[in-house]
């Protein structure tokens, strides 16, 4: 299909549908069906060995998919026209010639792939490199091969961005310039597929998290609604100087209650309203009240229990 043969509907959506990688012994990635919505930042989580390396190498159609499908914007990366112009891929920390300045670098890519030679500065712009981009690659620090790696990806202007552990070896400065970055294109309306393994950061970056465990899916949705499904993780902090009343009441409703080790105590089993109902009906003083909800590591490490083994 060309691109003009393509619904609307389809622009920047990714969709993996069956898709299945076998090696000899090992199936990578099996029968795995997920989609990417533009506008969103999508995270793609997973244990190690899960195949979320092998899966978006499928998607960019560097290995052969054993069976199934994985499309952008309605059609197999092989059949996209142009290519850099619509997908830009950062797969691992930017390698380039060791002697090549940065701006060079981004030049020859463009030379290649019949982009501008004006969109070499630009991208580098993008991703605040321009004081460096005289400099020679060999002088570039880890964070600033990354922001190379991401200007690379950016010279086409895509809509559909690919990062496999893009947060790998950045600095905190780093990870929250990431982060800023990603967000701001899924703003613009780009869609961007991010994998890590860093679970904190992905809770502050993805709108969307794809779980997958030993190469199938394993939950996929708004971060919000996965978090919020996890309802055995919630629980109520609760500070009080009747910490005994408080225990007694709750005990009435079959609320779990367990100090912590800051002197509040950790309610399960009932919600917020329930504790401070009961807490005024046996006239105690609350001096905190607090749901508390599990955080993506808990509900990863839940979902994933007994899945992750290295196969
Ligand atoms: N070329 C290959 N030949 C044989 N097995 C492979 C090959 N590539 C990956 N695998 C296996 O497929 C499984 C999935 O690997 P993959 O790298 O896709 O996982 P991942 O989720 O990206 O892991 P990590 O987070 O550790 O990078 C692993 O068991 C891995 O050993």
């Amino acid at each position: 299909m060309s691109d003009g043969q393509r619904s609307p509907a389809d622009q920047g959506r990714i969709v993996v549908s069956g898709l299945t990688k076998q090696y000899r012994t090992v199936r990578a990635v099996d029968n795995l069906s997920f989609t990417v919505q533009p506008g969103r930042v999508t995270g793609f989580l997973g244990p190690n060995g899960a195949g979320k390396t092998t899966t978006l190498r499928m998607l960019l159609n560097l290995v052969t998919p054993t069976s199934g499908t994985a499309t952008i914007s309605g059609a197999r990366y092989a059949d996209l026209a142009q290519p850099l112009r619509h997908v830009g891929a950062v797969l691992e920390a930017s390698s380039a010639h060791k002697g090549r300045t940065g701006v060079n670098h981004l030049r020859v890519i463009c030379a290649a792939a019949g982009l501008p030679m004006q969109r070499a500065d630009e991208a580098l712009a993008m991703v605040g490199l321009t004081p460096a981009a005289k400099r020679k690659f060999k002088g570039y620090s880890l964070g600033m091969k990354q922001r190379l790696g991401i200007a690379a990806a950016m010279l086409g202007d895509p809509r559909v961005l690919v990062l496999d552990e893009p947060a790998n070896g950045l600095d905190p400065e780093g990870i929250r310039w990431m982060r800023g970055f990603l967000k701001g294109l899924a703003h613009q309306g780009k869609t961007v597929l991010v994998s890590s393994h860093l679970l904190s950061e992905m809770q502050l970056l993805a709108d969307d998290v794809v779980i997958i465990a030993a190469g199938r899916l394993v939950r996929q949705g708004p971060v919000e609604e996965v978090l919020g499904s996890m309802t055995q993780g919630a629980r109520v902090r609760v500070r009080t100087p009747q910490s005994e009343a408080l225990v007694s009441a709750l005990a009435e409703l079959s609320a779990t209650v367990e100090p912590d080790e800051h002197g509040a105590l950790l309610v399960t089993g009932v919600d917020a309203a329930a504790v401070g109902r009961a807490a005024l009906a046996a006239g105690i003083e609350l001096h905190e009240l607090t749901p508390e909800r599990p955080d993506l590591e808990r509900v990863f490490l839940d979902l994933t229990a007994g899945k992750a083994d290295i196969r």
